[in-house]
């Protein structure tokens, strides 16, 4: 759930969507040009009523000529087909800068979610952020080449119909004049409660758009425990909601638009009255009379559509909002203004300190509480404690996926945030514990990290080699077949596996491993262990230790306890000296049946 509220509430309509000019700033010449045509359509429908008048006050009424009579009806023949080309060439000039637009809005909106870091992403759910990313800007694209459009249209229309019909007779202007008060009063009444009604419904479109994406994407979790039912019953009653929402909506719209068409009409009926009066006394001309009534027709079409523009632009305001909120989000990890290079990369791999570190996962306590850490060039050092003691999170703080709030990290002497993010994470390969692949090739997966000069087959094939996932060479289409979305046409220890090779393939200077051999055999997981700790002489690695046969792979141990590091020591001397690796070995070991030592030497 998105738990901030809109970064633009509060702001007036215009302001919010003027900053969409940042976008659509290349389409504002034919958007410009579009409206124009359509303005010009406009006057056009009202100059007919002003030749109307001409033709019942001079040939019809006065002069009683048939040729005159002829040549107004053509006259208004041609203003009619030249108001329909022009109605045409406003749609084709509109319709592709619209649709630019909108490409530009949904890629600057990806760049920008790739860009925020991993604690923006663990608080927004997907479906909040796709539906912002294809129905909000949807929503934009076509109030930008229809809603904003007509609606500048309309009310010049309408300011110009009224200023002829005052003209025309300033009695009946007045008494038309008299009317908009109420439309103006209801129209500013709709907008304050159909705003909020708006936003809520798209609000409500999010939530749907993510329960859709978990329980897709639990769908295995939902089936094995039979809670499809379940799901459904959330699913049918946000849909519900959303509903009640969208009827809301549309009763407030039509009630409005019910309201904006009628009050018009009865003025035309007062009109009409006071106008055959008018005319009767010989106050105002038949010709004047027949003007004001086509001139009224023209001007009450703007005015009925008045209500469903309104609602579309409040439609468009609340999809701006949300589109903002999510763009105006500051990305907190972000590269220095004059970064640090990282020094030419030695034989054995970088030295990586972690001074003083502190974390804490958004208003939680902190889960590390001043760790102190040096892994030597070359070291694998294996990070062990109780589950949740943070781990991951230490791993996570040295690519910057997480900033550390107080102390340091340095790779070779340079602080972490002193590099690009790009230089870091070149530097700097990982492989996680549950690991995501892409629904590419199994060549695109290991290479990802890799630059083009160095994705080469070799390189390809001897990661693939260590982390023993040869299995993928008999693949149908081998190191090009496809795998599947999020890589769930391998099983579990294959797609550790495919990880483990693209965290090798990056020849990082430090290696960090989040219990990368969880999900593999013991004697795959053997070989695996041996075949790394050859590889691994040039890189330097950490490795989180979920099990003790992971042990096996490290030159050290370091035990993280209430946030702090409390030992580093070879096994041995941790199991002989230090309570609480022993403590949290011996739980390890339990679950995996092993006795402690016997694994590790075993392993080793
Ligand atoms: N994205 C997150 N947002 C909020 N809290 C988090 C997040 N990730 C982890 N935590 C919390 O931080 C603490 C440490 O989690 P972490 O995953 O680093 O532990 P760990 O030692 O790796 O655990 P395990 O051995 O079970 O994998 C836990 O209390 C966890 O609930």
């Amino acid at each position: 759930m998105p738990p901030s509220p809109p970064t633009a509430a509060g702001r007036a309509t215009p302001r919010a969507m003027l900053r969409l000019l940042t976008w659509a700033r290349p389409a504002v010449p034919r958007v410009l040009l579009g409206g124009c045509t359509a303005l010009g359509a406009s006057m056009l429908a009202l100059a007919v009523p002003q030749v109307l008048r001409a033709i019942v006050n001079g040939p019809l009424l006065t002069d009683s000529s048939r040729r005159g009579v002829v040549l107004g009806a053509l006259l208004v023949l041609g203003l009619g087909v030249l108001e329909a080309v022009l109605v045409w060439s406003r749609r084709a000039l509109i319709l592709t800068p619209g649709t630019t637009v909108e490409r530009e809005m949904r890629t600057s909106l990806f760049r920008h979610l790739l860009d925020l870091p991993v604690a923006f992403h663990d608080r927004w759910s997907g479906g909040q952020l796709l539906s912002r990313a294809m129905s909000d800007l949807g929503t934009i694209r076509r109030w930008m080449v229809f809603g904003l459009v007509m609606l500048i249209v309309s009310a010049t229309t309408l300011v110009v119909g009224v200023v002829l019909m005052i003209a025309t007779s300033w009695q009946l202007g007045l008494v038309y004049v008299a009317g908009a008060i109420p439309m103006v009063w209801l129209s500013f009444r709709f907008r304050t409660g159909y705003r909020d009604v708006a936003r809520r419904a798209r609000d409500q479109a999010g939530d749907l758009a993510t329960t859709v994406e978990e329980s897709v994407h639990g769908i295995r979790v939902l089936k094995a425990f039979g809670r499809g039912d379940d799901a459904l019953d959330d699913f049918v009653r946000q849909a519900d909601e959303l509903r009640e929402t969208e009827i809301h909506k549309a009763r407030t719209l039509s009630r409005v638009s019910f309201a904006l068409g009628a009050i018009p009409e009865a003025v035309l009926a007062v009109s009409l009255a006071v106008g055959v009066t008018l005319t009767a006394r010989g106050e105002i001309t038949v010709g004047a009379l027949v003007a004001f009534f086509a001139t009224a027709a023209v001007v009450n079409q703007p005015v009925e559509r008045l209500g469903a523009l309104l609602a579309m632009t409040l439609d468009a305001r609340a999809a701006t909002d949300r589109y903002l909120q999510v763009i105006d989000t500051p990305s907190t990890v972000t590269d220095p203004a004059r970064p640090s290079h990282l020094p030419p990369p030695g034989p054995h791999g970088a030295r990586l300190v972690l001074d003083g570190v502190r974390f804490g996962h958004g208003d939680e306590p902190d889960v590390l509480a001043g760790v102190d850490l040096v892994v030597e060039p070359g070291e694998t050092v294996a990070l062990v404690g109780l589950t949740g003691s943070g781990k991951t999170t230490l791993l996570q703080l040295v690519p910057r996926l997480f900033d550390v709030t107080a102390g340091r990290v340095t790779v070779d002497g340079v602080d972490v945030r002193d590099l690009t993010r790009a230089e870091l994470r070149a530097a700097v390969g990982v492989a996680f514990e549950d690991p995501i692949l892409f629904s590419t090739s199994v060549r695109e997966n290991v290479l990802l990290g890799v630059d083009a000069a160095g994705a080469t087959d070799d390189r390809l094939t001897r990661a693939l080699d260590v982390a023993r996932a040869e299995f993928v060479h008999d693949l149908p289409d081998g190191v090009e077949t496809v795998i599947g979305e999020e890589g769930l046409s391998l099983s579990g220890g294959q797609r550790q596996r495919v990880s483990l090779a693209r965290a090798i393939a990056v020849r990082p200077r430090v290696l960090l491993l989040d219990d990368p051999l969880s999900a593999l055999d013991v004697t795959t997981e053997a070989e695996v262990t041996q075949r790394l700790r050859a590889e691994l002489t040039g890189t330097t690695t950490v490795v989180v230790a979920h099990r003790p046969s992971t042990v096996a792979l490290a030159d050290r141990v370091a035990v993280l306890e209430d946030g702090r590091i409390t030992g580093v020591g070879t096994h041995r001397d941790l199991l002989a000296h230090h309570p609480h690796y022993r403590f949290v070995l011996t739980a390890l070991a339990a679950t995996e049946h092993e006795p402690v030592d016997d694994e590790v030497e075993a392993a080793r």
